[in-house]
């Protein structure tokens, strides 16, 4: 199915690009207004990104926008529960590739916290990112099995983390793969973004999009929890 194709809800969008260059700098203008208009209403701006290894030209495209960046606030939708200094570290990814030049003014709120185990880890996540909510921009990812942030299929505390009244910002989430270990963001801070935004590539995440159009378990392909409300979709091949 092509991306025009889709029959979308109301209120989500669906945008395509010729190649992943593209889809970055739109992706990084996309960002970067917003984060402006943050600013002229409220003084600052908050935004929120995704880990992984799609990002990484939309954050050197949004490095090179010009934004007063010591006004805006940046954190993750997820961590992988590694120091800084590990391959897999996604505020490794976003320090290096967006926080440089004058996108290094940029405050930075770390998902990641030393502790004796996971949940303990969240728990200090959770207090950190006490301020996050609203956030300004929302850039989630999405993978091949319909997870989003570190919301994965059959996770255990999934249900939880979708709970539209969950009371924790934080929980600890187990990935299929390693680092398993997670740290996600849970519904309502997600939720609470004025302007969400999804950016993907590639056929097969728009066949997974696709399944997760029609009916069926949130807890099977978790991004639906995120497509019965405003979200703007930018996809490339
Ligand atoms: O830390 C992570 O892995 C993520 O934040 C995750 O949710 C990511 O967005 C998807 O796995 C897609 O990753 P790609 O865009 O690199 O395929």
């Amino acid at each position: 199915m092509a991306i025009s194709e889709l029959k979308l809800p109301p209120g989500v969008q669906a945008c395509a690009h010729n190649d992943a260059e593209q889809l970055a700098q739109a992706l990084a203008v996309r960002v970067a207004d917003a984060l402006r208009q943050a600013i002229t209403s409220r003084g600052q701006a908050t935004l929120v990104v995704s880990g992984g290894r799609s990002p990484v030209p939309f954050f050197e495209a949004l490095a090179q926008q010009a934004l007063p960046w010591a006004q805006v606030l940046v954190s993750l939708a997820d961590e992988r529960w590694v120091p800084v200094n590990h391959a897999g570290s996604n505020e490794a990814l976003v320090r290096r590739h967006l926080l440089h030049g004058p996108a290094a003014e940029a405050r930075f709120l770390s998902l990641y916290q030393v502790a004796g185990n996971l949940e303990q880890a969240a728990e200090l996540a959770d207090a950190a990112v006490a301020e996050l909510a609203p956030i300004d921009v929302l850039v989630l990812g999405m993978g091949d099995d319909g997870h989003t942030a570190s919301l994965f299929p059959h996770s255990p505390n999934l249900h939880q983390a979708l709970q539209p009244d969950c009371a924790r910002r934080v929980l600890p989430m187990l990935a299929p793969s390693e680092p398993a270990q997670r740290l996600t963001l849970t519904l309502p801070v997600l939720a609470s973004a004025r302007l969400p935004l999804l950016a993907i590539q590639g056929q097969a995440k728009l066949n997974v999009l696709t399944a997760a159009l029609m009916p069926g378990e949130i807890a099977q392909l978790p991004i639906r929890a995120f497509l019965n409300s405003p979200l703007e979709i930018h996809w490339c091949p």
